[in-house]
């Protein structure tokens, strides 16, 4: 294999004779051989345009070139002036280059952006998220002091996310100079993977150690995570022990999270894990009302009505069931009125909704299935004949529906979660050794996904 130098020069060489001078002189002579190695050619171009072009053009040619001339397939890299060399594990990173284009940290170093939609301004307050709303402005307010950790739990597109952010934009209002990180379960794993590979693990660290608030998002994607779940446990107790703010997020309790380390679901109870329930047909009405102004949209009240009550679980599907309707008019060209919105939700219904398994469909076919009554499933009878069915069917509601927990128990004759909980747990484990079980389950999920 050349060296650099001498593989630099004979591609100059080969390219003088191929391109104009001035394209010459914009292309190459511009560009500063950096490294080569591991077959990887890194070359540095002055400007984004530069790396753009060769990307798409040039390092092609010289991969041609390459081959042709030594029989090698190399790979060729155009990095940017304030790029590291990504040959080089130990790259520095100017944090004084926060101005140029390009972020060249590493990922866990970048910063926060908040969208600056998730404010508690745009955030509807119902019966479903009272008490999450209240808990985040407290949180916001006295960071560290009271509820610590703060941990949000419910079903998907409730608003967990929002009040993370809501909770940010907040403190950074009352406290400019406040450091504020919000991430992903899965952001967190990957800048802590990354920071390892990349030998930086004390930057991450401190990255994450030093920050005012941390946010982070889905936490139940730690699960089966070890590596990431133990550095996280050392985060949370440095930060803690420095009475800084720590707010998680999942889809159910901590508890209930797969392969949660003992340690971590003791210590998310530490402060106070709050629940937010699928909005009731008010809420769902304001927030939609509330986004229609937004968007300086003339929607009448009762078309608002009518598609709030085709969509009673998910705050994200009830946004995109009125981009739908706005869609739907602006293509026909006809104004919004109820029975346009019909015709658009419709459609939608037929592009999937439809396959959409209810809890009260779950309750029907497993009474049927064992012959019991609805009212049976629902109540509180102990014989086994009753028992078994009523926690197959909060099993499959749980496995089936995006339902929180709060709200299974509730389509159950108002039980409490944690009824729920024990069933899941009792169903899963049976299952595992019971064949007989098995097959009903199976036969059960068959008939619902008909
Ligand atoms: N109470 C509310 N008022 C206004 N908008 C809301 C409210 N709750 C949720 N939303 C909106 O619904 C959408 C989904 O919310 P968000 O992403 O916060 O849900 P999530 O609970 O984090 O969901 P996931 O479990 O998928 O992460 C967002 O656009 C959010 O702004």
């Amino acid at each position: 294999m050349p060296d650099l130098e001498t593989l630099w020069q004979y591609i100059c060489d080969e390219f003088k004779t191929k391109l104009s001078t001035i394209s010459y002189n914009t292309w190459l002579k511009a560009v500063k051989p950096i490294a080569f190695s591991s077959q990887t050619l890194v070359i540095e171009v002055p400007t984004a345009l530069h790396k753009d072009y060769w990307k798409a053009n040039l390092s092609k040619q010289v991969v041609t070139l390459v081959a042709d001339s030594i029989g090698q397939t190399i790979t060729v890299i155009a990095k940017l002036p304030e790029e590291p060399n990504p040959l080089s594990s130990n790259f520095s990173t100017n944090r004084a280059q926060n101005n140029t284009k390009v972020d060249s940290r590493p990922t866990f170093m970048r910063e926060t952006k908040l969208n600056e939609k998730y404010t508690f301004d745009t955030f509807v307050i119902g019966k479903g998220n009272q008490m999450a709303h209240a808990a985040a402005l407290v949180v916001a307010e006295e960071p560290g002091a009271l509820y610590n950790p703060l941990f949000f739990f419910g079903g998907v597109g409730l608003g967990k996310t929002h009040l993370m952010h809501a909770i940010g934009h907040q403190m950074l209002a009352n406290n400019p100079q406040a450091t504020v990180k919000y991430v992903t379960s899965e952001a967190f794993a990957n800048d802590f993977i990354n920071s390892i590979q990349t030998k930086r693990q004390e930057e991450f660290r401190k990255e994450y150690r030093s920050v005012d608030l941390l946010l982070v998002d889905d936490i139940q994607f730690f699960a089966d995570k070890e590596g990431t779940q133990e550095e996280f446990f050392h985060t949370f107790n440095a930060l803690y022990d420095d009475k800084k703010q720590i707010v998680l997020s999942s889809d159910r309790l901590p508890n209930e999270i797969p392969k949660l380390q003992k340690r971590l679901v003791s210590r998310f109870k530490w402060g106070l894990s709050v629940d937010i329930t699928p909005p009731d047909l008010e809420t769902r009405i304001a927030i939609l009302r509330n986004k229609a102004d937004a968007d300086d949209l003339a929607i009448p009240d009762d078309t608002l009505s009518y598609i709030a009550g085709q969509i009673d679980s998910n705050i994200r599907e009830l946004e995109g069931a009125l981009v739908r309707v706005q869609a739907y008019s602006s293509m026909t060209h006809l104004p919004i009125s109820t029975s346009l919105a019909a015709d658009a939700l419709k459609n939608l219904k037929l592009n999937g909704k439809s396959n959409e398994i209810s809890i009260s469909v779950i309750q029907d076919k497993v009474a049927k299935y064992y012959h019991i009554s609805i009212s049976d499933l629902k109540g509180k009878k102990r014989v086994k004949n009753i028992v078994i069915p009523r926690q197959i069917a909060m099993y499959l509601a749980r496995e089936l529906t995006d339902a929180s927990l709060p709200k299974i128990g509730h389509e159950f004759g108002g039980k409490d979660h944690t009824t729920v909980i024990h069933a899941h747990e009792k169903i899963s484990g049976a299952l595992s050794t019971d064949t007989e079980l098995q097959r009903e389950v199976n036969d059960l999920k068959g008939k619902l996904k008909k």
